[in-house]
């Protein structure tokens, strides 16, 4: 499945699966009894090499197929039908070997919740608008002659411009200064938090290719070293700073050790409090702007305190990135779903002997039974980071199911972790508030500080011809002047198209989204970073986390999603202090159409219902078995995107009941082929052979079998069944493959009112969904506002609202979501119900659902019905610009006409 758009980073990636394609080797046999492990007798020749190479346990990588009318839901609320009650297949697994599952998680973790965006370029208009040079112009020269603060960090109603640094005006360090600490001994930290060795290495401001060079080492390293990195450091000097912070943490010193660690001279707001807090060992929520200083929250705390840090992050890129930002000081590692099994193993093993001071992971990783043994049995985890934390909310522009797990009973009462401490820059009193429920943080515990900084100049305009427009700005103070800025645009294509068209233009730029291979990214991405190009045109797939500091414009192609989004995407300018420019091209087409897709993960009661019907096999015994749920064919059987099973799954998992038990995916489905003995003799000696013999289908030889289904009947695991399976390769008796990947989950507690526990999930997810139609509309409205509405409001004038759009954010974080219902979109159209009777009329032979009906006419793919099929239609998109309920309400109302005519 690919959308035309990027996510806010979750699918991103930097790091996409390592393999999307074929095959990663069998895992290596791993902590299995030996009693699971294959006794075959003699069989004395040497085993023969894998002629095919199809050996290799195989991941699906089958683009989806498109849905033909055939695949389309069979038990529609308005068929006639019984509710299917085939059992769903079962089986047994246990621990999985570490980075077995890679792959299978890198597919869950590249592919996070995100509206699918299947637009193709004809759907896109080619708006237009008003110049706004002039203005920018004018204001640039305003705000550098005013000069003088009158403005802290908050943005009053009479915000007057902040005095910060005008980019053009030479480069420097801004308000931000390191020290320069050239010559200093060095020694790195060792395992015991311990500062030993006598390496050295002069420490001073590094040239950008001095930092490119220091880039390419840490990737070499992280390589050889499995994801664990070791720096240089400063020594005795740190570890007596860090035993008297350790002692007395006063700011003292505090600041002394910061010196010495980062080279900084002093804090930043809200750095010092954060750290207290961390070293008293009370968990906290630090909420502060885009690039004020985050990471140094939990880094100086790393080197204080005796345990280990592990800091959950979103993003694979984020880690790699954090990674290599950590301070020479502190022995990093990572655990990711790009690391080789082999990678991922040393890293626990470093992790084990106490080799890594702080460990990046991913959420993901929590469902990982050996990871888990692993840091349970750690002597000390003195505390969890959770990076944006924002991710463990459904109220956030940005949940992320597998945040859900990072729960107060887990950390606190499973692993044992000291204190927990929670960082973002995004993140509304909702959020706020579901994050500290989840980490039972209490409200004394929040450090928070205003969620902008004040060096943006905020500028918005009317669409008229939008790349003109785009090309007019750039070629116009103050976006002229400026050497490194970031296009950001709604759809893949665009990056492609205006990437295009600037280099037409003599701008030097490069497109950067995550259809482009991770290589071709990381590339873009450090002809950034050293200046080589001016421009990335990218989707919400480049950024976070990005910290170039000279970052000097964003712009904005197309509204984004939520204010959550553009602040985060304005957060990638001005990193250094200075002014920067932030400019957003807005239009109702747009909004429409971005309005529309917020409903994309929308479900039914009916959905809910038929699905948990599934995930409940009818089997009255079926408390402790193990099931999977084949995340392909079952998104397209109940119409749902796999993030919105994965969502119900860990609800299931993480609710106010335990229902279920999530294991990690595995692929499911096994295909065997025999080399040497004939299978029924083979069968004789082992007996996984024969059980798979019993239980498998034969296809031009192959034998086809369900890997749980022969693991259950045999008593053994998953793994043991694949391990014994590996033992019969290496002999050169079979070869085999695996696809299928699957959601698996054990069976803790059956419902037994199945109705009504799908009407409240039900009623969960359409408030989720709400809360994004909502943020929409304030992103919308905002812009909206600031274009049509503010002209009284002092400090605004042209193009220019700094001013009310800070207000407007600034209100918006601190809100609990009441942005005003937006009355661009209409509620009603006079052809509305004869258009869907029409509709459904010419595609009587398919079934369709109220939101199935809403979504062809909204122009939203879904899983069973696909852009490459629907798209087609007239109606295909017709009504973005009417609510979305009002259009299920009518469709509703058609149905039922059309479904009792049917009857009659
Ligand atoms: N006290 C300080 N003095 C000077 N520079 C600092 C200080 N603290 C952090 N920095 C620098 O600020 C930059 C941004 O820090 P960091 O990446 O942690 O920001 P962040 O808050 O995590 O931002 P984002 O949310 O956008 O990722 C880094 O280059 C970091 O070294």
């Amino acid at each position: 499945m690919e959308s035309d758009s990027d996510s806010d980073g979750s699918h991103i990636s930097a790091t996409p699966p390592r393999k999307s394609t074929p095959s990663p080797p069998p895992p290596p046999p791993v902590v299995v009894s030996k009693k699971s492990r294959i006794r075959i007798k003699p069989s004395k020749s040497k085993p023969k090499p894998d002629p095919s190479g199809s050996s290799k346990i195989q991941s699906k990588s089958d683009p989806i197929q498109q849905a033909t009318l055939l695949s389309l839901p069979t038990d529609l609320p308005f068929q006639i039908r019984r509710p299917s009650d085939a059992p769903s297949i079962s089986y047994s697994i246990e621990t999985l070997p570490a980075g077995y599952f890679s792959s299978s998680h890198s597919a869950s973790f590249s592919k996070i919740r995100r509206p699918l965006l299947n637009l193709e370029p004809s759907e896109v208009e080619q708006p237009v608008f008003t110049s706004v040079a002039s203005d920018s112009r004018a204001e640039g020269a305003d705000l550098r002659k005013r000069g003088k603060s009158q403005l802290p960090n908050l943005i009053g109603s009479s915000a007057p411009m902040p005095s910060v640094k005008p980019r053009t005006s030479g480069a420097g360090e801004g308000n931000f200064v390191k020290l320069n600490m050239n010559g200093k001994r060095k020694k790195f930290l060792n395992k015991r938090g311990k500062f030993g060795g006598k390496r050295y290495k002069s420490w001073r401001f590094k040239s950008q290719r001095e930092k490119e060079e220091e880039q390419e080492e840490a990737v070499g390293e992280l390589k050889q070293r499995g994801g664990c990195k070791r720096r240089e450091i400063d020594g005795d000097a740190v570890e007596e700073a860090a035993t008297a912070a350790r002692n007395v943490p006063s700011e003292e010193n505090l600041v002394k050790l910061l010196r010495l660690v980062h080279g900084y001279d002093c804090f930043r707001d809200g750095q010092v409090e954060a750290i207290k807090m961390v070293l008293a060992g009370k968990s906290s929520v630090v909420v502060l702007p885009t690039g004020a200083g985050k990471s140094l929250c939990y880094q100086l705390p790393a080197v204080i305190l005796p345990g280990v840090t592990l800091v959950v992050s979103p993003l694979v890129a984020l880690m790699i990135d954090q990674l290599r930002q950590l301070p020479h000081v502190i022995m990093g590692g990572l655990l990711s779903s790009t690391q080789t099994p082999e990678e991922a193993s040393e890293s626990l093993k470093q992790l084990r002997q106490g080799g890594i001071k702080v460990l990046f992971v991913s959420p993901e990783r929590f469902l990982n039974e050996e990871f888990l043994s692993t840091i349970s049995s750690l002597p000390a985890i003195s505390l969890v980071v959770i990076d944006e934390a924002h991710c463990i909310s459904e109220w956030s522009h940005n949940f992320r199911p597998s945040f859900m797990r990072l729960r107060a009973s887990l950390l606190h009462k499973t692993l044992n972790v000291r204190s927990v401490l929670a960082m973002t820059a995004t993140a509304t009193t909702t959020t706020l508030d579901a994050i500290m429920s989840a980490l039972d943080i209490p409200s004394t515990n929040l450090i928070q500080k205003a969620q902008l900084r004040d060096n943006f100049h905020l500028s918005v305009s009317l669409v008229r011809n939008r790349m003109k427009d785009l090309l007019n700005l750039i070629k116009s103070p103050p976006f002229v002047e400026v050497q490194s800025m970031i296009i950001y645009c709604k759809f893949q294509y665009e990056t492609d198209q205006i990437n295009r068209y600037l280099n037409d233009n003599n701008i030097l730029a490069k497109s950067y989204h995550s259809g482009i291979s991770a290589k071709e990214r990381s590339y873009v991405q450090e002809l950034f970073n050293s200046n080589k190009i001016r421009v990335v045109v990218a989707t919400v797939a480049f950024g976070m986390g990005l910290d170039k500091r000279d970052v000097g414009a964003v712009i904005h192609y197309s509204l984004p999603e939520s204010l959550e989004e553009y602040v985060q995407e304005i957060g990638r300018a001005g990193r250094d202090g200075r002014l920067s420019y932030c400019h957003l091209f807005y239009d109702d087409e747009t909004y429409f159409k971005l309005r529309s897709l917020t409903h994309s993960e929308g479900v039914d009661e009916y959905a809910v219902n038929k699905f948990l019907r599934e995930v409940f096999p009818a089997d009255k015994n079926s408390c402790g078995k193990i099931c999977s749920l084949i995340k392909e064919s079952a998104s397209r059987r109940f119409d749902m995107k796999e993030e919105v099973m994965l969502t119900l799954l860990t609800r299931l998992e993480l609710g106010d009941v335990q229902y279920l038990q999530l294991h990690p995916q595995i692929n499911v489905t096994g295909t065997l082929n025999f080399h040497k003995s004939p299978p029924p003799l083979l069968a004789q000696k082992v007996s996984a052979i024969a059980v798979i013999l019993k239980r498998s289908e034969t296809k031009h030889g192959q034998y086809i079998f369900d890997i749980p289904t022969v693991a259950n009947d045999m008593g053994v695991t998953a793994v043991e069944l694949i391990n014994q399976l590996y033992d019969l390769k290496l002999m050169g008796e079979i070869t085999y493959e695996m696809k299928d990947l699957a959601y698996c989950y054990r069976i803790i507690e059956v419902p037994t009112d199945l109705l009504s526990l799908s009407a409240d999930i039900t009623r969960w997810l359409s408030e989720v969904e709400n809360c994004k139609v909502r943020k929409m509309d304030a992103m919308f409205n905002a812009a909206y506002f600031a274009l049509n509405l503010c002209d009284t409001m002092q400090g605004c004038s042209g193009a220019n609202h700094t001013p009310c759009l800070q207000r407007k954010i600034l209100d918006y974080f601190s809100g609990v979501d009441n942005a005003d219902f937006c009355k661009k979109i209409g509620q009603s159209s006079p052809f509305l119900r004869a258009d869907i009777k029409v509709f459904l009329q010419s595609n009587s032979q398919a079934r369709f659902t109220p939101r199935a009906v809403a979504r062809v006419m909204h122009g939203i793919a879904s899983p069973a019905y696909p852009s490459t099929a629907w798209s087609k239609t007239h109606f295909w998109g017709r009504y973005t610009h009417i609510d979305f309920q009002v259009v299920m309400e009518a469709a509703k109302e058609e149905l039922k006409n059309f479904v009792g005519k049917d009857t009659l």
